[in-house]
């Protein structure tokens, strides 16, 4: 059996849905990822106080012209007169004061600028990387089931381009956010202040911006989730090509693929349009809000400055402050826009987050170099998902030291049985105990600890031959790797390679034949000396010669350790202890090699074709 990932959409199918509870409603996004980002909420309150003050300075310039208007027109200003007692001198002090002012403005603008800049990106690499590990921590802990269901490009979608979507909202458009609210916040108290008689004027687009902006992001918010499932797929779909490029080769599928592709970029494509459509339009209409607003300063301000109800100064004040609003607000389409993805991302990369862990570890700790090897199977019964029993009441009792064969027809269910003990599925009834205990109860790291399990298709990692030797035995010594090596059969063939132990295998191990890969598989295994030791058709892709080699040295690996050996070529097993022979999830028979060669049953007629004798 091979571990395939199938390309699917991301969502769970929808017979995974069948049986599920109905879906809870889910909190805000934001909210979501404030309460995420727990641990910075100080960062983040400090953020954003350098985004409010930098806002509030920025905003002071028009207060100063305002000012040396009215010190120009009247030889006195309402506006510092607002904010001082007292005579501050003649003109000319004046325009100093206004200049030093300036100077200060200027410099406190720059300064919390500078704060707030490197506050809000120091903060997102914070939360990105946070969200990263905990993301990818938590994918290593789900059942195998699930990344069946789902394809390894969508997952990388989430675990790469999502997060990395929250790192741009909140390098700039978090900000951008605070300055749009601080600037509303100050534009109205400044008008509620200076001009009472017209604060109106600038009050009057906001519930229309609001109620705008609110509008926007409802029928905004699902045309980006669409974008960023489409994207999944997209991605789902190139990692798989790239993953299989020899087949594509090989089948000459190049236009075959290249359509499939295209029907999956055209998706996302006309997602991108439908939402670029909707986003597009936001500015102008903010735009034309925002006009009312300033056309309304402009109109009723001018009329109450001739009437000398305001002054000149003030009402240049006004009229600049109304057009600071403005710019702001326009730049809210694009802020939205980023929010709205960073939104879209956060539920995603959250829901992978609280995707709960079907597989639960126990609690009782196994030590590694205590455990005799004992393994039984009671009545275990296992289907895997939405399918018919593939094991079937199976009753199996390894005693502890033994070497068991595993043999069978292909899809019999023999590599399902060893994902089992090791706990890759979780069985439908039935136990299974190691030593005595319910493998269930044990903590899930211990029992993989005490299992080496060479599979059926060998991964090794982009690395050096070694590293992939040692991989799982942190600390071993290049004495043990190349002993490891020596025993599965393996030093010979890495002294030829370039670079010997430090030859680099390529991603997968592609640099290898097949025959290397597994002899590297078993020395890995060998080093990582467990008790008990799973051989699921380790030699098929080793010549005669080679096999012969390595059943010579398993005799000693095999000595003191539980081994079960799964095998098509019967002459690899002959010599287990015992040999079971399955059929459609069931053991048919059982006993030595010569006890059931005398049975004459389907182990003998298997022997029969392998051998060419006629018994
Ligand atoms: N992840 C899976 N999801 C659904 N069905 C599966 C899965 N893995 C295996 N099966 C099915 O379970 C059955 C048993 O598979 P298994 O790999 O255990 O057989 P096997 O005896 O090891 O075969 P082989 O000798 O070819 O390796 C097969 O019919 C297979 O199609």
């Amino acid at each position: 059996m091979t571990d395939t990932i199938r390309l699917s959409s991301l969502a769970p199918s929808t017979a995974a849905q069948k049986g599920s509870p109905p879906p809870v409603r889910k909190p805000h996004p934001l909210l979501r990822l404030l309460s995420y980002g727990r641990a910075y909420h100080r960062q983040m309150g400090l953020a954003t106080l350098c985004s409010v003050l930098n806002q509030f300075f920025d905003l002071a310039p028009p207060f100063i012209i305002g000012a040396a208007i009215d010190i120009v027109a009247q030889r006195e200003s309402r506006l510092i007169n607002w904010f001082t007692v007292g005579d501050l001198g003649d003109l000319r002090t004046q325009f100093l004061i206004l200049t030093g002012l300036s100077f200060l403005i200027w410099w406190l603008e720059s300064a919390f600028e500078y704060a707030y800049a490197r506050l809000w990106r120091n903060l997102a690499q914070n939360i990105e990387h946070d969200l990263r590990l905990d993301a990818y921590s938590h994918v290593q802990e789900l059942e195998t089931a699930y990344f069946e269901e789902r394809s390894s490009g969508g997952l990388m979608a989430i675990l790469n381009d999502d997060i990395n979507q929250l790192e741009r909202f909140l390098d700039i458009g978090a900000n951008e956010l605070i300055h749009v609210a601080a600037t509303i916040i100050i534009i109205s108290i400044a008008f509620v202040l200076l001009a009472p008689g017209i604060a109106w004027t600038a009050v009057l687009p906001m519930p229309f911006v609001i109620w705008g902006s609110l509008i926007f992001q409802r029928y905004l918010a699902p045309r980006y989730a669409e974008v960023r499932s489409k994207v999944s797929l997209l991605s789902g779909r190139l990692a798989n090509n790239l993953g299989g490029m020899t087949t594509i080769k090989s089948f000459v599928t190049e236009d075959y693929e290249v359509e499939r592709l295209r029907a999956d970029s055209e998706a996302y494509r006309q997602s991108n349009f439908r939402a670029i459509a909707l986003s597009a339009a936001f500015i102008p209409l903010i735009r034309n809000v925002i006009l009312l607003g300033f056309a309304a300063t402009l109109l009723f301000g001018g009329f109450q400055t001739a009437d000398g109800l305001m002054s000149v100064g003030v009402y240049s004040m006004m009229v600049f402050l109304i057009q600071r609003l403005l710019w702001p607000l326009t730049r809210l389409g694009e802020t939205m826009d980023q929010y709205q993805r960073a939104m879209a991302s956060t539920n995603r990369v959250l829901d992978l987050l609280d995707t709960p862990i079907q597989i639960q570890s126990g609690t009782t700790p196994l030590v590694k170099e205590k455990v005799k090897g004992e393994i039984v199977l009671q009545d275990v019964t296992f289907a895997y998902h939405d399918r018919q029993p593939i094991i079937e009441r199976l009753h199996l009792r390894i005693p502890a030291g033994q070497t068991i064969a595993i043999v069978g027809a292909t899809g019999s269910g023999k590599s399902t049985l060893v994902k089992l003990l090791l706990r890759l599925y979780e069985i439908r009834s039935g136990v299974i105990t190691l030593d005595g205990i319910d493998i269930r109860q044990l903590q899930l790291r211990d029992l993989r600890r005490a299992i080496g399990w060479v599979s059926q298709d060998v991964f090794l990692f982009h690395g050096t031959v070694g590293e992939n030797i040692a991989y799982g035995s942190p600390g071993a010594t290049l004495e043990e790797i190349v002993q490891a090596a020596q025993l599965a059969e393996a030093h010979e063939f890495i002294e030829t390679l370039p670079r010997g132990y430090d030859t680099i295998v390529g991603e997968r191990g592609q640099k290898l034949s097949g025959g290397q890969r597994q002899r590297l598989a078993i020395a890995r295994a060998i080093l990582k000396d467990p008790p008990i030791l799973i051989l699921d058709e380790a030699t098929s892709a080793v010549d005669n010669e080679t096999e012969a080699a390595i059943q010579r040295s398993l005799e000693k690996i095999t000595r003191n350790r539980t081994t079960i050996a799964i095998a098509h070529r019967l002459s690899t097993i002959r010599d287990a202890d015992q040999i079971y022979v399955m059929e459609q999830g069931r053991i048919a028979e059982f006993g030595d090699h010569d006890a059931l060669l005398a049975k004459q049953g389907l182990y003998a007629a298997l022997w029969r074709v392998q051998t060419g004798i006629r018994l």
